[in-house]
């Protein structure tokens, strides 16, 4: 079959993390018969750097016209001084917005051979875990009203978290229905004993739950919720949460499976169309060093070959050759220990593609 994949690389390690990616989809393509046409596209400090934008419309138009797009990351102390509204992450929000994808799916996963990786004791990681956190994509604080005005006190700024009933209904559901394809069990986190937005949101996520009432539902504040996650991973199976919260939680969950380097993601919204990036930022310290980690943006190629294509078998085989390659030991610097074997970002890749079969 033939697949159009529109490739952001972004900056900072962006483009050495896509490369690989791209990589191991030739490499999937070649052994399943499978043609991936990629199209190389600009967003973020990069996209500024050149065009003025951080977001040129040509990208918009080569991301709706893909069946789904790749990203690195953006970002980067280059850019720091740009008003808000040129910044490349500006331009992050707006394409998830562009194309509606409104739901971000981040697999919190330890893989066996990484458990020496894993800060926590290891009685409270036997068996491993597999959290699944849904958070919120295109609405509340990143994208509420904000601004700047002078008081009494002098120059002060506000941002706004603002979440209307259909959008927390949509994603809910999104959880939901994950959950039922997995253990059916779902924790929304929020901050209803504070917030107002919280408030409604969980007002929400107990109306939506009359539809789901074989799924187990429990709430949790999020102040909690970022303790828990810490004292007991394994309570969680799929987190529903907001934007904000939901960017915060997952930073943390990603520690516990070893590094911010192993989580991948999807950003969906109605159809099958989608954008696939690693969780981690453009990392300024270790750009263009070969010292990245590729396996987050690896497995989130697994993610578009399992949900915009429906090609499980392919997407196992990246999971089954990334597992290899931990299980025979190689490591990035960032999930090296003692007794592994320290490698840097292309050769992972490498050993990832010759690991596919
Ligand atoms: N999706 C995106 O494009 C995102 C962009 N950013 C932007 O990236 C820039 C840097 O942000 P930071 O707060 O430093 O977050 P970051 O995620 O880029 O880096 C945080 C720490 O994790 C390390 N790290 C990240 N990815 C790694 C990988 N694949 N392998 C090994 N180590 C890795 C970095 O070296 C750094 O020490 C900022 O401009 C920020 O706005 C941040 C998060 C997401
Ligand atoms: C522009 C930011 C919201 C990017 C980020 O930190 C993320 O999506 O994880
Ligand atoms: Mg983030």
């Amino acid at each position: 079959m033939n697949f159009n994949v529109a490739v952001i690389p972004g900056d900072g390690i962006g483009p050495e993390v896509t490369e690989q990616a791209v990589l191991v989809l030739e490499k999937i393509g070649e052994l399943y018969n499978h043609s991936f046409n990629f199209t190389e596209v600009l967003a973020g400090g990069s996209a500024y750097d050149l065009k003025g934008t951080p977001l040129p419309q040509e990208t918009i138009d080569i991301c709706k016209n893909s069946d789904a797009v790749l990203l690195g990351a953006v970002g980067g102390p280059k850019w720091d001084n740009l008003p808000g509204n040129l910044r490349p992450e500006k331009g992050l929000l707006q394409i998830r917005k562009e194309l509606g994808l409104y739901a971000n799916i981040r697999p919190a996963v330890l893989f066996d051979p990484l458990k020496e990786a894993c800060p926590l004791k290891p009685e409270l990681i036997e068996g491993g875990f597999d959290i699944c956190v849904v958070r919120e994509l295109t609405g509340g604080m990143y994208f509420g009203e904000k601004g700047r005005k002078e008081t009494d006190m002098g120059m002060a700024a506000y941002d706004t978290e603002l979440y209307s009933e259909p959008e927390v209904d949509r994603i809910v559901r999104k959880a939901f229905e994950i959950a039922r394809k997995r253990n059916n069990k779902v924790t929304n986190i929020d901050k209803m004993n504070v917030l107002e937005s919280s408030r409604l949101w969980r007002e929400v996520v107990n109306k939506t739950y009359e539809e789901y009432s074989d799924v187990t539902l429990n709430h949790l504040l999020v102040d909690n919720a970022a303790m828990q996650l810490i004292r007991d991973p394994k309570q969680f199976d799929v987190i529903v949460t907001t934007n904000m919260f939901g960017d915060i939680l997952s930073d943390e969950a990603s520690m516990l499976t070893g590094s911010i380097g192993m989580l991948p993601s999807a950003s969906l919204g109605e159809g099958k169309f989608g954008l696939y990036e690693p969780i981690h930022g453009s990392a300024p310290d270790i750009a263009g060093q070969d010292k990245a980690n590729p396996l987050a943006t690896i497995l989130s190629t697994a993610m578009m070959l399992r949900f915009s294509f429906d090609l499980e078998k392919e997407a196992k085989a990246i999971e089954d050759a990334v597992l290899k390659v931990l299980s025979e030991g190689y490591r990035t610097k960032d999930i090296y220990s003692k007794g592994t074997n320290l490698v840097g970002l292309k050769e992972m890749g490498r050993l990832v593609v010759s690991f596919c079969k």
